[in-house]
């Protein structure tokens, strides 16, 4: 494990490589948006083991964007709509579904993408809820919403039971590090529109595309 996911976590910094991540011109910088998942691992490495095999692929989907970012096709990978581009007319993606390039940064982001709509789905819950609301409940409902229906029944079970463990919620906010339980609230009803931001901007672009099935 790199050294930066073992540091503590800060919702902020999240907050600041989703921001960065977003062009004026709404691309998106994939260095920021990896750095944001990056972010989000040191939250997760805080939880306990059960969850170190949903860290792990994270960590390896992330390593997979960077490593093309420091490849000499980088500057093709600088942003997700360039990396798109250079997919394609390349012929670097399976479109047609066989399973040549299991590895394309295509498939890898999609994979975080969907991974994304998770995160909208839990945060909104956790900004809404009150006090006794149960955190496995909430990251339980937005997983079933969303990157369930993306997992084998082992993977389901396995990331279930992790929920079962995770801290309630007054503890949870303590591990999020964003201060009180009012200023925790503030700053996920600022992360959750941008976050809904740019999976919508990956999300259309990826429909365009034809990427959303990606095996
Ligand atoms: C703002 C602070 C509060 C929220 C803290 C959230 C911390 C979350 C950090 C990272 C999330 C992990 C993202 C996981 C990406 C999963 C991508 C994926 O779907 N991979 C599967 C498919 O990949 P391929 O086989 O096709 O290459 C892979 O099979 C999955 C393996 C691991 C299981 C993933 C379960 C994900 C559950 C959602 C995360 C729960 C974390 C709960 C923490 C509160």
């Amino acid at each position: 494990m790199a050294d930066s996911e073992n540091q503590k976590f800060c919702l902020q910094e999240v907050l600041d490589s989703f921001k960065l991540c977003l062009s004026p011109e709404k691309e998106i910088y994939i260095e920021h948006y990896v750095s944001g998942w990056r972010g989000l691992v040191k939250l997760l490495n805080s939880l306990g083991s059960l969850f170190g095999f949903i860290s792990k692929d994270a960590v390896s989907k992330t390593q997979i964007l960077m490593n093309f970012l420091k490849s000499e096709n980088g500057p093709h990978y600088a942003t997700v709509q360039s990396m798109v581009k250079f997919e394609l007319d390349n012929e670097l993606v399976d479109v047609d579904k066989k399973g040549i390039y299991p590895q394309s940064g295509c498939r890898t982001l999609l994979r975080l993408h969907r991974a994304l709509r998770w995160l909208q789905l839990f945060l909104e819950r956790l900004r809404t809820s009150k006090e006794d609301d149960k955190t496995s409940v909430m990251c339980r409902d937005a997983y079933n919403e969303s990157l369930a229906q993306h997992h084998p029944w082992l993977i389901r079970k396995s990331a279930g039971m992790a929920f079962y463990s995770l801290p309630v919620r007054p503890a949870f906010f303590e591990v999020m590090n964003a201060g009180t339980p009012e200023q925790v609230v503030d700053v996920l009803g600022k992360a959750v529109p941008l976050l809904c931001e740019v999976y919508q901007i990956t999300e259309e672009l990826y429909q365009k595309h034809n990427l959303l099935d990606l095996p």
